[in-house]
């Protein structure tokens, strides 16, 4: 008897009925919403594959992975740089290539991030985890610098020291041990991309750096940034890296680049590797011509290394590709077919025991 009494007075009031049903409704809904602010928030940390699988689980979360490769492939700078630099792939299936974004050279540790978000409508222009391992603690605060606040900023914003002209072999910049500020116009390889360029797919060459636009010989392009490696750790590194290249597609992205100190006697050498975190520089391809862009040491007052900075050497028109020398030496056993298509082309990439 006492069983059916719910069951009679659901029949005698079927509006409470109603009731409990839009109570669980909105039960339902505020999980549903829950479920997807969650899924929003972690799902554009996942890697390509761990997003792929993702996808597959239910229709909601594949509408949200679609929705996160849609956005990475908007913009490989994760809104980093001033301005978006999309993949375009019209040879195969891939979308984007994966890497961590850092848009200037970071110290290499083992406290560098895992992970970063990127595909998140909500994005920030703050580069969120860049900052403890960012241009800060490459800096060495001293003297050396210029003493002109007073000249810069006002009037049109020119520096008295500038002198970056970019077609030389190294220059320096107005850096923190100055007096002028950001707006300086001796600093302008360091507030980050300012041209348009997109990263296209070749069947040959993987993905390629590309202008957008018209590029005027002598403009700065942009910073090779990645992590800066000790010697021994670039050597492993290097090592590691042809042993993934045999196993099938794999590019790396470790440069490395000496510098002849005055004296000749002694060199500075700096690797830098942007592979698994860097920024736009590391789509640039090798031409055995020497390219379009020439590479510029760029020292800033104050910082403790230089940076290595890509200019027009000619002007540049849009859609053509962006790529430099990757250097003169072909001696390791272990080489890559060159496919620069240029007429100098000697048919190999440059590779050497580092
Ligand atoms: C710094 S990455 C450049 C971006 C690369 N194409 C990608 O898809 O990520 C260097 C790698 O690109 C490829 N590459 C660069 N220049 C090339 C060329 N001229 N011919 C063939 N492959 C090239 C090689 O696999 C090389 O190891």
């Amino acid at each position: 008897m006492q069983l059916q009494q719910p069951s009679l007075e659901r029949s005698r009031e079927p509006n409470k009925r109603h009731h409990q049903e839009e109570n669980h409704k909105d039960g339902d809904n505020a999980s549903q919403s829950s479920f997807f602010d969650c899924a929003e928030l972690v799902l554009p940390w996942l890697t390509p594959l761990e997003l792929a699988n993702t996808s597959l689980t239910c229709k909601s979360l594949h509408r949200i992975s679609k929705s996160i490769t849609t956005l990475r492939s908007s913009d490989a700078s994760r809104t980093f740089e001033n301005l978006p630099i999309p993949f375009l792939n019209s040879i195969d299936t891939q979308p984007y290539a994966f890497f961590l974004y850092t848009p200037a050279q970071i110290p290499s540790s083992s406290a560098s991030p895992q992970r970063q978000s990127w595909g998140s409508s909500s994005s920030s222009h703050e580069p969120n985890w860049v900052a403890p391992f960012g241009a800060e603690m490459l800096r060495l605060v001293g003297g050396g610098g210029c003493g002109c606040r007073d000249y810069c900023g006002d009037g049109d914003g020119r520096c008295p020291c500038s002198r970056l002209h970019g077609l030389e072999d190294v220059v320096s910049e107005c850096g923190p041990s100055c007096g002028c500020g950001s707006e300086c116009g001796n600093r302008s390889t360091q507030r980050g991309v300012s041209v348009k360029m997109k990263i296209v797919r070749d069947e040959k060459k993987g993905w390629c750096l590309c202008a957008d636009e018209l590029i005027p010989r002598g403009r700065f392009v942009c910073e090779y940034a990645g992590e800066l490696l000790t010697t021994n750790e670039a050597r492993r590194r290097h090592q590691k890296y042809d042993e993934l290249a045999l196993g099938g597609r794999f590019s790396s992205a470790l440069l490395v680049v000496r510098e002849h100190l005055p004296s000749r006697k002694a060199c500075l050498r700096l690797n830098i590797d942007a592979t698994r975190i860097g920024n736009v520089a590391r789509f640039i391809n090798h031409s055995c011509d020497g390219g379009n862009l020439s590479t510029v040491l760029v020292r800033s007052s104050g910082a403790l290394l230089p940076h290595l900075c890509f200019f027009a050497s000619n002007d540049i028109k849009e859609g053509e590709e962006l790529t430099f020398s990757y250097g003169g030496v072909r001696l390791r056993s272990k080489r890559s077919r060159c496919f620069c298509g240029s007429s100098s082309c000697f048919g190999w990439l440059p590779s050497e025991q580092t």
